[in-house]
């Protein structure tokens, strides 16, 4: 039915409303943009922590340059893979790719690897503005450094719901030693190594790993002071900010397994934004991320300006090897070079889980934000244990541990090529009798590469359910990402969920988000309307996690998908279907 029809209007009538409606339409497109950028993909020597290794950067840099576009802007990244004999693909992280599923990144669900050689290019629209990321999405190129930030403005003429004077942007990130391919060799040998702790946390792709900053200023006397000139790729990014303004700091975590806490020494923060939506402002002294999330929050340069002040990112979750990041809050007129007189801030202890949940049960959604349907129409009930298969140590969801087909998901769907993988729905629940605080019974659980095929339009519930892991008394952090999607955070829980915890969810401000984490031994409830076409990832973004099988595959709508450039598709069943020019 046509978009007039509904209305019993004259021809006339019918004339001026197309008019006002192309003018609206003219006036919301005036200002946006195409922003072109050219990339090229390759190793380099980098010394990210002082010591030298090989990362992968973008364009001679580490981390990759930033990406910053308005509301209603078109990003277009010419891509160069000038690895020499490795694919690669990128994804933009919380953009939800409406109409360009193909674009999204995801090696085997939205696209082939571009390879060695190759170009390729990403055209996609950015509708939200808020605090972004872009990383590699093969295998575990993110944890070889290929990430970078990406910043969505409000358009033309809009503001944002708060204000600042001006903004700063921490990129965080933790860093091994141990090259990635040895790491991927590690997880997926038998009998399994696990990659232990990064030797060093980053901030903006910078960390200092035999000195510390903090070594004059305070009790750090176990380490050697840093002795930086300011040029070296270590030397960490000074924040420089004038007295009595208030700064945005957009924070967003690519680490490859550590969960954080950050902090600025003697000033509080007000937390504004997570993962590009505005939040109910909330003050805190300190700020848990996990890898996958984004915050803005807002401080005010309140303190004896004759000083300078510590921000600091240590580790969460895990038992910490790693000391923590540090970089200096510089008030102009001091010299930047004048160390904060006192220690950097402590971090809560790093099981204080209840410190930790505190501070997630305060992310809410700023009001007037979209409010989550009441109902919902499936509910997917996703068990996370560790388990073995053939005497290879895995991630498994509800017994199934992800492993991707060769043909991307999103073309061997919409040409319905039966053979490309699994077509039998993975399960929607788990055995009830299940024990979350044991260790697995029976640890043998199985490969899989099925999907879950959510109904064009209808709303799905996620409950991400932890358990004990392989070891006893051992249940782990997990923040779970989706793609394609921002869901609604319904609420936390301790222990196994049942229907009895439904009563306790938040429909009135639950906060929108692309990634939530599940807490050792508890639940997570997630809703979000199942209305982008396309093959989407929802895992676990723990990259050696990701790479033992801890995700899942949604796909939804994906008849709906226009015309996916051949480039995305030319591997695989895809790759053979495009070539024998069979295409429907
Ligand atoms: O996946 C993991 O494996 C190890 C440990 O469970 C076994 O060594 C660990 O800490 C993880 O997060």
């Amino acid at each position: 039915m046509g978009f007039f029809t509904d209305y019993p209007c004259s021809d006339a009538r019918k004339f001026l409303l197309l008019w006002c409606c192309l003018s609206v339409l003219a006036v919301a497109s005036l200002g946006s943009k195409t922003r072109h950028f050219k990339w090229q993909v390759e190793y380099l020597y980098w010394s990210p922590d002082g010591v030298e290794n090989v990362v992968m950067g973008i364009n001679g840099r580490f981390p990759g340059p930033t990406i910053r576009a308005k509301v209603g802007d078109t990003v277009s990244v010419g891509l160069t893979n000038k690895l020499q004999t490795e694919g690669v693909v990128i994804h933009w992280h919380g953009i939800r790719q409406f109409g360009t599923p193909w674009a999204d990144g995801t090696a085997s669900i939205s696209q082939c690897v571009i390879n060695p050689g190759e170009n390729s290019v990403y055209r996609f629209k950015v509708d939200k503005a808020g605090t972004f990321f872009y990383h590699g999405h093969y295998g575990m190129q993110r944890s070889a450094g290929l990430y970078g930030s990406l910043i969505v403005d409000v358009a033309e003429g809009k503001k944002e719901p708060f204000h600042y004077d001006g903004e700063f942007s921490l990129l965080l990130s933790d860093w091994w030693h141990k090259d990635v391919h040895q790491q991927e060799v590690d997880l997926t040998s038998k009998p399994f190594r696990w990659i232990g702790e990064p030797q060093t946390l980053l901030i903006n792709g910078r960390g200092q790993y035999n000195c510390s900053l903090a070594a004059r200023s305070g009790n750090s006397s176990l380490s050697t002071p840093c002795t930086l000139k300011g040029s070296e790729q270590y030397a960490p990014q000074i924040l420089h900010v004038r007295p009595n303004k208030t700064y945005r700091l957009r924070v967003a975590s690519t680490t490859a397994l550590a969960s954080l806490n950050l902090a600025i020494g003697n000033h509080s923060m007000i937390v504004v934004e997570a993962d590009g939506n505005y939040l109910q402002p909330f003050s805190t002294t300190d700020m848990d991320i996990y890898s996958g999330e984004t915050y803005s929050v807002l401080f005010t340069t309140n303190q004896d300006p004759s000083k300078n002040y510590w921000i600091s990112a240590s580790v969460r979750g895990r038992e910490p090897k790693t000391p923590q990041v540090l970089t200096i809050l510089n008030y102009s007129p001091t010299s930047a070079s004048k160390l904060p007189p006192s220690p950097p801030p402590v971090s809560p202890r790093w099981d204080d889980y209840d410190h930790s949940k505190s501070f997630t049960n305060k992310v809410l959604a700023l009001m007037g934000s979209p409010k989550p349907p009441s109902n919902y129409h499936r509910r997917i009930s996703l068990l996370n244990t560790q388990n073995t298969i053939n005497g290879y140590t895995r991630w498994a969801i509800n017994n199934v541990s992800l492993s991707l087909p060769t043909s991307p998901y999103l073309g061997s769907i919409k040409f319905g090529l039966n053979n490309a993988f699994d077509h039998k729905n993975p399960p929607d629940n788990f055995s009830s009798l299940y024990e979350i605080t044991k260790p697995p019974v029976n640890p043998n659980s199985t490969y899989g590469n099925g999907v879950y095929m959510l109904d064009f339009n209808t709303t799905i519930d996620v409950i991400l359910q932890n358990a004990n892991a392989l070891k006893a008394n051992v249940s782990e952090i997990h923040p779970w990402h989706l793609h394609g999607h921002d869901f609604w955070v319904l609420g936390y829980g301790e222990g196994k969920f049942s229907t009895k915890d439904e009563a306790k969810f938040n429909l009135k401000n639950p906060p929108l988000r692309n990634t939530a984490v599940i807490f050792p031994y508890g639940w997570t409830a997630l809703r979000f309307v199942a209305n982008n076409p396309g093959a989407w990832a929802f895992h676990c973004h723990i990259e050696p996690h990701l790479h033992m099988g801890m995700g899942v595959v949604f796909a939804e709508g994906v008849h709906h998908v226009g015309r996916i450039p051949n480039e995305a598709l030319a591997c695989g069943m895809t790759g053979k279907m495009l070539m024998n020019n069979n295409r429907n």
